[in-house]
């Protein structure tokens, strides 16, 4: 059985990594400089690196060039999200050398644009399922998108490779994952799943990691990383198969 892939997540807003609680804009704290916490997480033995531009996603601004040299400075896979919702910006992201890209907002508001990209670009392209209950929220979670088993099933049938499921209820709140949530969204999909949101401990790793066979991948980490709960060599011993 493969074991669960971790995914530290090194969010950028205003040229900071960050840590936001339920994606609320405001919320930040602060922890320095995201390249600094990238090649921390690598030098602890991560395989992939999730990598957010908060502001791109608010449409506050964007980190675009440290974005890009952070992606650039990591020998691991990166999975990059925020504010990629046109050709420019995924050439952009693209660019960076990243493994592949979250679309998140594109999935919502033009459906047509993601279909087109999915079939070009393959396995490049994952779709964040950002939902509150079963509602999904986009531009920086501040609007409604639409009912996730719906839009599931479309992205299904237009070949989506894999999805990044985050309960914004529990984002940044080290409340548990919602464990049901992915077992639901595993039922109705057999594409990959990453989980997000919640993770407080090794257990939860654990508890997410009797998930793959299910259909669970992988496991994004923050807030617990940034606080301190476990170390990433904890984390990656706790789910080594
Ligand atoms: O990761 C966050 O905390 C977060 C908070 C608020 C909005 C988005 C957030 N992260 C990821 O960004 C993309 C959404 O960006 P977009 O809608 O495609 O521009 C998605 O992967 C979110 O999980």
């Amino acid at each position: 059985m493969p074991k669960l892939e971790l995914l530290p997540a090194v969010d950028v807003r205003d040229g900071q990594a960050v840590r936001l609680v339920h994606g609320e804009s405001g919320s930040e704290t602060s922890y320095g400089s995201p390249l600094e916490a990238a090649l921390a997480w690598q030098s602890a033995g991560a395989e992939w690196l999730h990598l957010v531009d908060l502001d791109a996603a608010f449409g506050t601004g964007d980190n675009r060039t440290l974005i890009a040299e952070v992606a650039g400075a990591m020998d691991i896979k990166v999975e990059l999200s925020g504010g990629i919702r046109d050709d420019a910006s995924l050439e952009a992201a693209l660019a960076t050398g990243c493994r592949r890209v979250n679309l998140g907002t594109a999935a919502l508001e033009t459906p047509e644009w993601v279909a087109k990209v999915i079939a070009e670009h393959g396995d490049k392209i994952a779709v964040g399922l950002d939902v509150r209950g079963t509602t999904l929220r986009g531009r920086g979670w501040t609007r409604d998108g639409g009912d996730l088993y719906e839009t599931l099933a479309r992205l299904d049938s237009e070949g989506c490779a894999r999805y990044v499921v985050t309960d914004i209820a529990k984002d940044g709140t080290l409340q548990g994952p919602n464990l049901g949530l992915l077992r639901d969204v595993c039922a109705a999909t057999d594409r990959p799943v990453v989980a997000s949101g919640g993770v407080s401990s090794l257990d939860d790793l654990r508890a997410i990691s009797l998930l793959v066979p299910e259909g669970v991948e992988g496991a994004i980490v923050g807030k617990a990383l940034y606080a301190k709960a476990f170390t990433l060599e904890e984390a990656l011993k706790a789910v080594a198969a």
